[in-house]
C-alpha cells in the first residue's frame, strides 16, 4: 500500500477504466457498466476498510485559531514523510506565493497612510526625542463592535485590541506625516506605492505569471523601491497593527528570485506560502505500522462550526498556537486579540 492510502475521484476512475478494459466490458457487451462499477468502488471501498481495520490507525485532528499554522505543520509532515507535493501542488503554491508578495506590499502600502508614517521617514535619535514635546494623543481603540459568537465567559479587558496607546515615536511620525499635509511625500516611492496599491494591476499580474510571463520589470523595481523606504520599514515594525502575513519578510527577501523567470517554489518556500482553508481535509501518513489520519480544518471564526462532527472517535488533538499572536488581532474580527480563543478555551 502507498503512503498516501486515499483515493481520489481520479484514481477510483482510473481503476474502473482499467478493470473495465481488462475485462472486456464495453457498453456493447451484456454487462452493465455502471453496476459493474459500483460493484468495484464497494470492493475496493471494502479492501480499503480491511486493511484499516488489519492496522492501527490514529485519528489526529489539528485545531487552532486562523494562521496559526495548522496547515505549516501538515505540509511540514508531508516533507517530513515523503509525501512531497505534486506537480499542481507546486503550481497553485507558485500562485499563492506571488499574491502573498504582492498583497504583502499592498497591505504594507495601505498601511502607510492608516498609521499616518511618511515614505522616507527615519525615526529620530532615542535621546533626541526623549527631549520633544509631542502632543498626546487620543485613545485610538475603537469601540468593541463585533458580538462574539462564543458562549466562553467574556473578560472585557481582551475584546480591546492590543494597542491601548501609540508610543512617542509612533506619535513623532505621525506628526511629520502631517505636516506634510496629511500625504506621502512625492517621489518615486510613493508613485511605485500608487502602483502597488492598484488591486486591478495585482490581478491582471496574476493572470500574466500563470501564462508563464516575467514578472514585470517595473514592478520588480517598484518592489524594491517601497521594501528599501526606509518609512515602509519602520511600517513594518508596526505589522502587529494591521493585516500583514507571518513571512513577509522571508517573501521580500526572495522577491528577486520569486519574480524570476521559470520560478519553482522550494520546500521553504512552500512553508511560507499562506493559504487560507476553508474546507476539512484528510490526508494520511504511514509511520511504522501506525497509519496517521490527519484531518486540518479551517480556523477563522466562520469555519469553526465544521469542527464539531471530527471529533467523533478522535485519538489525538494537536492545538496550534503562533507564539507571534500575542499581539495581533483577528482577521475576521479586528477589535479581537488573536489569543483570546486560547486564552478562553484551552
Ligand atoms: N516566521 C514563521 N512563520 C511561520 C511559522 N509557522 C508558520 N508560519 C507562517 O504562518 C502562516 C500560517 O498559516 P497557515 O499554516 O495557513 O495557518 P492555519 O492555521 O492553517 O490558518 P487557517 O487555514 O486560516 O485556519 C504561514 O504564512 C506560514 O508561512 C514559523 O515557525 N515561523
Ligand atoms: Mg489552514
Amino acid at each position: 500500500m502507498n503512503n498516501d492510502t486515499k483515493y481520489n475521484d481520479l484514481q477510483i476512475f482510473s481503476t474502473i477504466y482499467g478493470n473495465l478494459s481488462s475485462m472486456g466490458c464495453a457498453a456493447s457487451q451484456e454487462t452493465d457498466p455502471l453496476s459493474t462499477a459500483s460493484r468495484i468502488i464497494d470492493k475496493k471501498l471494502q479492501q480499503e476498510r480491511k486493511e484499516l481495520e488489519k492496522e492501527t490507525a490514529v485519528k489526529l485532528l489539528l485545531l487552532g485559531t486562523g494562521e496559526s499554522g495548522k496547515s505549516t505543520l501538515l505540509k511540514q509532515m508531508k516533507i517530513i514523510h515523503g509525501l512531497g507535493f505534486t506537480n499542481d501542488e507546486m503550481i497553485m503554491y507558485r500562485s499563492a506565493i506571488w499574491l502573498n508578495l504582492l498583497t504583502c506590499y499592498q497591505n504594507l502600502t495601505i498601511a502607510m497612510d492608516n498609521l499616518k508614517i511618511p515614505y522616507g521617514f527615519v525615526p529620530p535619535d532615542p535621546k533626541d526625542l526623549e527631549a520633544m514635546e509631542l502632543p498626546e494623543e487620543p485613545d485610538i481603540n475603537p469601540p468593541s463592535s463585533q458580538q462574539d459568537d462564543s458562549n466562553g465567559p467574556r473578560d472585557s479587558s481582551l475584546d480591546r485590541p492590543p494597542i491601548i496607546k501609540h508610543d512617542k515615536l509612533a506619535r513623532y511620525a505621525a506628526l511629520q506625516y502631517e505636516n506634510l499635509g496629511g500625504k506621502a511625500q512625492v517621489g518615486e516611492v510613493p508613485d511605485a506605492a500608487r502602483m502597488m496599491k492598484t488591486s486591478d494591476l495585482l490581478v491582471s499580474s496574476m493572470f500574466s505569471f500563470s501564462n508563464g510571463e516575467p514578472f514585470p520589470a517595473d514592478r520588480v523595481a517598484g518592489l524594491d523601491a517601497i521594501w528599501n523606504d526606509s518609512g515602509i520599514q519602520y511600517c513594518f515594525q508596526r505589522a502587529a497593527e494591521f493585516q500583514l502575513i507571518e513571512s513577509c519578510a522571508f517573501l521580500m527577501q526572495h522577491r528577486h528570485r520569486i519574480c524570476g523567470l521559470g520560478y519553482k517554489p522550494t520546500e521553504e518556500d512552500i512553508l511560507s506560502a499562506r493559504i487560507m482553508t476553508t474546507s476539512v481535509s484528510e490526508t494520511r501518513f504511514r509511520i511504522k505500522d501506525v497509519i496517521y489520519r490527519v484531518f486540518d480544518v479551517g480556523g477563522q471564526k466562520s469555519q469553526r462550526k465544521k469542527w464539531a462532527p471530527l471529533f467523533e472517535d478522535v485519538d489525538a488533538i494537536i492545538f496550534v498556537v503562533a507564539i507571534s499572536s500575542y499581539n495581533q488581532v483577528c482577521f475576521e474580527a479586528k477589535d479581537t486579540n488573536r489569543s483570546k480563543f486560547l486564552i478562553l478555551y484551552v
